[in-house]
């Protein structure tokens, strides 16, 4: 059996935590939640037949196999850092948190010195494979669209672009590198960095955004070209009810990691 320790339970760690009750291979032991919210984290798991102990650091002498962190950027360095410098593995699902300048190379000479490793969760979007596959080819250009409902765009300087409430037909709220998609919209652009880290950096990838009243769908389309050819991908993810700013691909792609590390066959 593996035991896990999950940093932040909102729609994605809740959502995990329901898909594993049935897996006997998987045991969530911790749940790391943010100070203050113990409480309100342990009411969310009430009615879990075992719900994992929730604390707000883990424990000085727990080793758990792997740390998945499902919480958002603050929880790297809170967490992520200081769990890889102990050794234990970690899963990221808030990848756009990489793109902050000097990140990446902090959390390599942590898992280096470590002497462990850090997978970055491919969460929303697909085709992370076949891209990473491309660039050891060369890789041209990677151009990506993300469009979702108005209401997902709540809160960000989306609201600044247009009045979200009031627009009729989709409407470009931003277009730019990822790196930029990456600063002006953290919780909205985990898969711009995920494609910019598999594909060209986040510099040359190419970002637009569109808040549309008229889908219920976070859709995420891309297309690269390079020297293997080229490709494009339209991913229509249903948005979680706990957040829609979050698909449940996501919750999906976490149990699939974590199933890849316990079950005898990888897919
Ligand atoms: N890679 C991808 O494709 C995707 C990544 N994400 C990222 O996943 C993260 C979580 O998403 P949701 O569950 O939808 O958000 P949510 O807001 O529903 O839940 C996040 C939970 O983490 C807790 N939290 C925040 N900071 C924490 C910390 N430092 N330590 C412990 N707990 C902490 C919050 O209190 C909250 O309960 C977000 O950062 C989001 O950007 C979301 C969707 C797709
Ligand atoms: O669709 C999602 O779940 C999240 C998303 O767009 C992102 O963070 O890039």
């Amino acid at each position: 059996m593996l035991h896990i320790t999950m940093i932040g339970c909102g729609a994605i760690g809740v959502g995990v935590l329901e898909l594993l009750e049935k897996d006997p291979q998987l045991c969530v032991d911790y749940v790391i939640a943010s100070e203050g919210s113990e409480a309100l984290v342990r009411q969310r798991l009430a009615s879990f037949k075992q719900p994992p102990q929730v604390l707000t650091a883990l424990p000085a002498d727990a080793r758990p196999d792997l740390l998945v962190e499902c919480a958002g950027h603050r929880a790297i360095e809170e967490h992520v850092l200081p769990a890889l410098e102990r050794g234990i593995a970690c899963l990221i699902v808030s990848v756009g948190a990489l793109s902050e300048v000097g990140l990446v190379e902090r959390l390599e000479a942590a898992a280096e010195r470590g002497h462990t490793r850090i997978e970055l969760l491919p969460g929303a979007i697909g085709g992370i494979d076949a891209l990473s596959a491309a660039k050891v080819g060369g890789l041209d250009s990677v151009n990506y669209t993300g469009r979702k409902p108005a209401r997902a765009w709540k809160n960000t300087p989306g609201e600044q672009a247009c009045d979200l409430d009031s627009i009729t037909e989709a409407t470009v709220i931003f277009q730019g590198s990822a790196r930029e998609a990456a600063r002006l919209y953290p919780k909205n652009a985990n898969v711009a960095a995920t494609l910019s880290l598999a594909g060209i950096g986040l510099d040359r990838t190419q970002v637009t955004l569109i808040a549309d009243p008229h889908s219920d769908e976070n859709v995420h389309h891309f297309e690269a070209r390079g020297a293997f050819g080229g490709f494009e991908l339209s991913l229509r993810g249903k948005p979680l009810l706990a957040n829609p700013k979050t698909s449940a691909l996501t919750v999906y792609s976490v149990v699939r990691a974590l199933g890849n590390h316990a079950h005898a066959i990888s897919i």
